[in-house]
């Protein structure tokens, strides 16, 4: 856990983004009061890739923004590097690199004259613009126009820009949006490497398969709320299910059931769907009770039926703030 004297110590145990009991209140211009984000205790910890998983209009970039600095929290505390912000904000500012709004490039200067320019308002010497570059895959594509780049280049020089200042916590707000699909792929072999070098990357997106095939860990919200947190692994463990295939079903599934294993139809009348963490378990018991198996196989669980199950838990019998959007 983080520490509370104000002090950062970087562990490897460490919180690198901490809120607790975060709230945001928006007036609206009819005088309503929206509630945007409520009671949200996020946790992200030191390395890796943390996916930020949400629908439209969940709260995910009103909760970047006030991690920022650039919203101010209704109630609750937020910590970066275990320093409280947005009080101590200036200490820790230039260790976060965030990628929020589209950053303003000049669009008649290169990729490279570009970075150039920001390294040196910002001290940086000019080798910080090289590694950037090549981090971000514009080797020989930085002395071209910025008005060329595509979009997808353009969002690279964007992360490459929060690179210079070597940051160890980057914020993505959705950077693949607008991106055709060789675009997200490059931003995601970015983001990946940036993982696997050290840096901890929070990666806010509504596109599942991104954070399924990048991310270390996740927290997953709706309506501002936290739904679900841990690791990409536990977050899919919790629905291990197999297929079983077997001539007598019913048989079978009762039998199942009362030894504690939830099933339910498989896509056809000789197979169901079992809930198991041992399918040993399921064999033996159809074995002894002399019913044979002409198959057992694992139903990978992906994350985005485990998100559309908990966002659709979330939303029954609320008045529907949130709602699923299609991909950008
Ligand atoms: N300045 C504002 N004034 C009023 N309401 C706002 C404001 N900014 C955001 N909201 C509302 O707060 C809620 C959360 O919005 P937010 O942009 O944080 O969601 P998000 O998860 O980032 O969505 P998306 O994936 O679409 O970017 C939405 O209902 C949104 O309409």
């Amino acid at each position: 856990m983080s520490t509370t004297n104000g002090l950062a110590v970087d562990t490897g145990h460490d919180l690198v983004i901490e809120t607790t009991a975060l709230r945001k209140e928006f007036r609206t211009r009819k005088g309503q009061t929206r509630v945007a984000v409520q009671g949200l205790d996020l946790a992200v910890p030191a390395g890796g890739v943390h996916g930020f998983l949400g629908p439209n209009g969940s709260g995910k970039t009103t909760t970047i923004r006030m991690l920022l600095g650039l919203a101010r929290a209704t109630s609750g505390t937020m910590r970066l590097f275990g320093r409280p912000v947005p009080d101590e904000l200036p200490a820790v500012v230039g260790r976060v690199g965030a990628v929020v709004e589209s950053p303003k490039f000049s669009p008649n200067l290169t990729g490279r004259q570009n970075l150039l320019l920001l390294s040196r308002s910002i001290g940086a010497p000019d080798t910080r613009v090289d590694e950037a570059v090549e981090t971000v895959g514009l080797t020989g594509r930085d002395g071209d126009r910025f008005r060329s780049y595509s979009l997808g280049m353009k969002q690279r020089l964007a992360i490459a820009a929060t690179l210079l200042k070597d940051p160890a916590l980057l914020i993505l707000d959705e950077p693949t949006n607008g991106l055709d699909p060789a675009g997200i792929r490059e931003i995601r072999d970015t983001i990946r490497d940036l993982g696997e070098r050290g840096v901890t990357v929070l990666l806010s997106s509504h596109i599942l398969a991104e954070v399924q095939q990048v991310c270390t860990s996740a927290t997953i919200i709706g309506n501002g709320r936290l739904l679900a947190s841990g690791t990409v692994a536990d977050l899919l463990a919790g629905g291990a299910a197999y297929r079983v295939d077997v001539a007598a079903p019913d048989a079978a599934r009762r039998l199942l059931e009362a030894a504690g294993h939830p099933t339910s139809p498989g896509p056809d009348e000789r197979s169901f769907l079992v809930e198991t963490e041992e399918p040993a378990e399921v064999t033996r018991l159809l074995g002894e009770a002399g019913i044979w198996l002409e198959g057992l196989s694992a139903q990978r669980q992906d994350l985005e039926s485990y998100f559309l199950e908990l966002t659709a838990a979330d939303t029954l019998g609320q008045t529907g703030q949130t709602s699923m959007g299609g991909a950008a």
